[in-house]
């Protein structure tokens, strides 16, 4: 980890100057370590006021009766990936690789004009969290902090949440640095052709088994989140298209779906079970595409390469592909080095999901519209 470099003023505004030192956060989910972490990981993740909307103590108390009553099955998920997520090792690559991708393209447009760039890491519900990264960002000293969601769409329950926490642990910390949040991308062509480069050869493939359908398969959300505004579905709802788009198959076969379902409340349809059963029973081959998550862990590398490819052999498909997430694509990177770039050059991107511009006044489905 190299030292920070001097600067003319710890205290330097950025009205009139670019910056000089520039922190970019990356926002995840985090995921348990080990087998003990397990209960308390999900402990946090029901204790979020943005998942469970109570007030204390009785999210408390919900908090610890679903953690504990998780605790087994998900216990059970993280065995298969031998009792850990692998989540934070993905990410820590996919830092490595856009600290690189930062550092190796002075002349890229927009220009960065030579900002030193880190690259950190805040997990929302375990380690590294908030309180440690923000300690570890003011250390750095930066003159800008850009908060970048490894969520390509924009939630309330995802990103906002993250976004929350930051700026109250910063507060603690006495990280007073300009902070600007990149909302989301779920349009952003770096994302989009990533994910088609990866489909494209897979559903050439599936061919030899019947005209493929393509699942855009995202982790779904409680119903109820949607109707208190929540753009989720709808950021959703752009990338599924904009990457059927970016495949140019005429006539392709592809459908919008959301998995992961956890609780008793109404979520989010068509669900990804019910769309393989439907292409079992329509006899067609499909492609798995988590399109909401951009590294492997969990929700991935279980749900769908072992539950859902046995489902679909129960059910009759004739061939399944999961379809793996973009990762530390060259595209995807470069992609997200741009808006970083933008950002820090102030042109754009603090909202990126329309496109790669800021998005005009109430533009439907805009988190910053709500605002
Ligand atoms: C697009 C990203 C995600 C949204 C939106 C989201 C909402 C959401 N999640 C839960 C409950 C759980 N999620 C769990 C794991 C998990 N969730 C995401 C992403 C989103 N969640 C990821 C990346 C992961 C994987 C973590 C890993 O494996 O490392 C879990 C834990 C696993 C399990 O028990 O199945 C739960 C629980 C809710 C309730 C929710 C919206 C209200
Ligand atoms: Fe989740
Ligand atoms: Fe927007």
């Amino acid at each position: 980890m190299s030292q920070p470099s001097p600067k003319t003023s710890a205290s330097q505004s950025l009205s009139g100057s670019r910056p000089r030192r520039v922190a970019v956060v990356l926002f995840n989910l985090g995921g348990p370590d080990a087998p003990e972490a397990v209960r308390p990981f999900l402990f946090n993740l029901f204790a979020d006021p943005a998942i469970i909307r109570l007030p204390n103590p009785f999210r408390f108390l919900i908090a610890s009766l679903i953690s504990g009553r998780r605790a087994k099955p998900a216990t059970e998920i993280y065995a298969q990936l031998g009792g850990k997520s692998p989540l934070l090792e993905n990410t820590e690559a996919q830092a490595a690789a856009l600290e690189a991708a930062l550092g190796a393209d002075p002349g890229a447009e927009p220009a960065a004009d030579g900002a030193e760039t880190k690259v950190f890491i805040a997990m929302r519900y375990w380690h590294p969290m908030s309180a440690e990264t923000a300690a570890r960002v003011k250390a750095y000293d930066p003159d800008l902090v850009v908060l970048l969601p490894l969520y390509p769409q924009f939630s309330t329950t995802t990103t906002a949440s993250s976004a929350k926490v930051w700026h109250e642990t910063a507060k603690t910390v006495g990280l007073t640095a300009p902070t600007r949040l990149l909302c989301c991308y779920p349009t952003q062509a770096g994302f989009i052709d990533a994910s088609a480069d990866l489909i494209r050869p897979l559903y050439e493939a599936a061919k030899a088994h019947g005209t493929p359908r393509v699942l855009f398969s995202a982790h779904g959300l409680p119903k109820k989140v949607v109707a208190g505004g929540d753009p989720y579905q709808w950021q959703c709802e752009r990338t599924a298209e904009s990457i059927a788009a970016a495949l140019g198959i005429e006539h392709l076969d592809w459908v919008n779906c959301y998995q992961s379902r956890v609780g008793p409340m109404e979520w989010i349809g068509p669900s990804t079970d019910a769309e393989i059963r439907r292409a079992g029973q329509d006899g067609v081959p499909i492609l798995v595409v988590p399109m909401a998550f951009v590294s492997e862990h969990s929700e991935t590398l279980v749900e769908i390469e072992i539950e859902y490819r046995h489902l679909a052999k129960e059910a009759g498909v004739p061939h399944f592909t999961r379809v793996p997430t973009v990762g530390v694509h060259p595209g995807f990177i470069d992609g997200l080095a741009r808006l970083v770039r933008q950002t820090v050059a102030g042109k754009a991107a603090v909202c990126a999901h329309n496109g790669d511009r800021i998005c005009p006044p109430n533009f439907p489905g805009c988190p910053q519209a709500r605002r």
